[in-house]
């Protein structure tokens, strides 16, 4: 099979959730496969390969299809505010990640607690395919104790801003320079990779930076971090930092970039652009505040960039499970519009949308939800639905009529639509009873179980309703057109 192309879903007709209370919902159960919609067969094969006049312009500096995964779900997301998680949620969480398919996995520095440190060195036994690093502080009480847990590498930070150099560690940039000489020569004398980064790294003074840099990346640093500590950088403000640094580091330069003004996953794509090689991410974008790059919303991202590569590389159909594992362990709900899996991330409701998505899913969708496991849906149950909308799901009831009929049945939803919140059912039963009607050639009720404030304020919307087709059909019948 082409791999764009996804298998067809199955109808959903059986649907019994009320899709306007769906929509209203504001979380979902982490499920993209809700009652209230149906996923739909399409007419062309989804996602053709067809050239995008936006797609990346081949860039000698750019990784963005050659990137590599910190994930930090177990350090970074340690630090959210609901987060505890324990030795055995830990280990399930490593194992979930690395059979995703990240690059690294980082973990709370074993100098937090005892149990940080256990816990760090059991998940460095567990054999993953994934590199297990250590998140430290520039000291060499942390380094000696990270480099016994039986870490892959360890990630040492410290603040470089005039605000971290005055209110929290108060070192100014020749002890800091000195101390990061020590460490990360201590660290490289155990074999062990080592990245040495600086934190508020867009607050912090330009030549300071590129200075310490220089110096780490002489000794022999794996990489250097970039932090975006306050969420503070822009996409053009992240390209001219990484710019700049790639020209003065031979090493690998990984980022970080923290999410409080919005910019965490366009950030994090601009420093692919630069020449960043490595991002970190955390599912659901858990951390400190309002948290880091989200996992899902950079495969979101990256797989638009370089489907090929993303595909090849992880298993993105495990995303879903990934973050709900992390959702329940942190006790919060995937949000509405979470990128892919957010439970309305594929689903078209207005007509104009669902025709088209219909003809060819690429005219409203720039991912496949098939590349994640997840089908689309087509809402067929509001005022906002269309005659397209409503044949496709007649078809998928086995029922066929002519062009007109779907019209003037699609009329008499909207007319209920607008009284009320419909549910499928609702919807269906109209299609059903609206086709009886026109095999019996007489009115039947459309919704028996109707209240009668219901039947009275239907009765008199379905004296606004205005159809050209059927006014034709009935000026040709000899009526003047005007239902009564
Ligand atoms: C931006 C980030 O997310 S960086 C990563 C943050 N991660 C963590 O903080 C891990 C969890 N932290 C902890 O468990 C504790 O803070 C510990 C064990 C690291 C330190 O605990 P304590 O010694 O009780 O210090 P406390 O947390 O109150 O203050 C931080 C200390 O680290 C020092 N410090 C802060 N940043 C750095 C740094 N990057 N490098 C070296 N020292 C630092 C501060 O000066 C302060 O030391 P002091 O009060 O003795 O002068
Ligand atoms: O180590 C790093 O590069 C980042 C540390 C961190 O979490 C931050 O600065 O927000
Ligand atoms: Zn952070």
């Amino acid at each position: 099979m082409c791999p764009s192309c996804e298998p067809e879903p199955a109808a959903n007709g059986n649907g019994q959730a009320n899709a306007a209370s769906n929509s209203t919902n504001g979380s979902s159960n982490g499920s993209n496969s809700h009652p209230g919609f149906t996923a739909v067969r399409t007419k062309s094969n989804p996602h053709p390969h067809r050239a995008n006049p936006y797609q990346p312009v081949g860039d000698f500096l750019s990784n963005v299809s050659n990137f590599k995964i910190i994930e930090s779900t177990l350090r970074e997301g340690e630090q959210f505010a609901n987060a505890f998680f324990d030795t055995e949620k830990k280990i399930e969480i490593a194992k979930a990640l690395d059979d995703f398919g990240v690059d690294y996995i980082e973990l709370t520095s074993p100098a937090a607690s005892e149990q940080s440190r256990a816990d760090c060195e059991a998940i460095c036994k567990l054999g993953l395919k994934a590199k297990i690093l250590t998140h430290i502080r520039c000291h060499m009480d942390d380094a000696r104790i990270a480099v016994q847990t039986g870490v892959d590498g360890v990630d040492v930070v410290i603040g470089t801003s005039s605000y971290l150099m005055e209110h929290s560690h108060g070192k100014d940039m020749t002890y800091i320079t000195n101390t990061a000489i020590e460490v990360i020569n201590f660290v490289k004398s155990h074999n062990i990779e080592i990245r040495f980064s600086s934190e508020d790294s867009f607050r912090s003074n330009l030549v300071d930076l590129l200075s310490i840099y220089s110096t780490v990346d002489k000794i022999g640093v794996n990489r250097v971090g970039i932090a975006d500590t306050v969420g503070c950088a822009t996409p053009r403000q992240v390209y001219d930092l990484i710019r700049t640094l790639r020209g003065v580091v031979s090493c690998d330069i990984e980022t970080h970039f923290h999410n409080d003004t919005g910019c965490a996953i366009a950030n994090a794509y601009c420093a692919l652009e630069a020449g960043a090689t490595h991002i970190d991410t955390s599912v659901l974008g858990i951390g400190e505040r309002n948290g880091i790059t989200p996992l899902g919303g950079l495969m979101a991202r990256m797989i638009v960039a370089d489907r090929e590569y993303v595909m090849s590389k992880y298993k993105l159909h495990k995303l879903k499970d990934i973050e709900e594992l992390v959702a329940q362990a942190v006790e919060v709900n995937i949000p509405f519009n979470n990128y892919i899996t957010g439970f309305c991330s594929f689903t078209h409701k207005a007509g104009v949308h669902a025709k088209a998505i219909l003809n060819n899913p690429s005219t409203y969708e720039i991912i496949n939800p098939a590349d994640f496991g997840l089908s689309r849906y087509v809402h067929f149950a509001s005022r906002l639905t269309g005659w397209n909308a409503i044949k496709s799901r007649a078809a998928q009831l086995n029922i066929e009529m002519t062009d007109e009929q779907y019209k003037e049945c699609t009329a008499k939803i909207k007319a209920l639509a607008d009284i009320r919140p419909i549910a499928v059912d609702d919807a269906d039963s109209i299609i059903r009873a609206f086709h009886r009607s026109m095999k019996l050639g007489k009115p039947v009720d459309l919704l028996p179980n109707m209240t009668a404030e219901e039947k009275e304020l239907l009765a008199q919307k379905e004296k606004e309703i205005d159809i050209p087709e059927k006014r034709e059909l009935e000026a040709a019948a000899g009526t003047n057109g005007v239902t009564t």
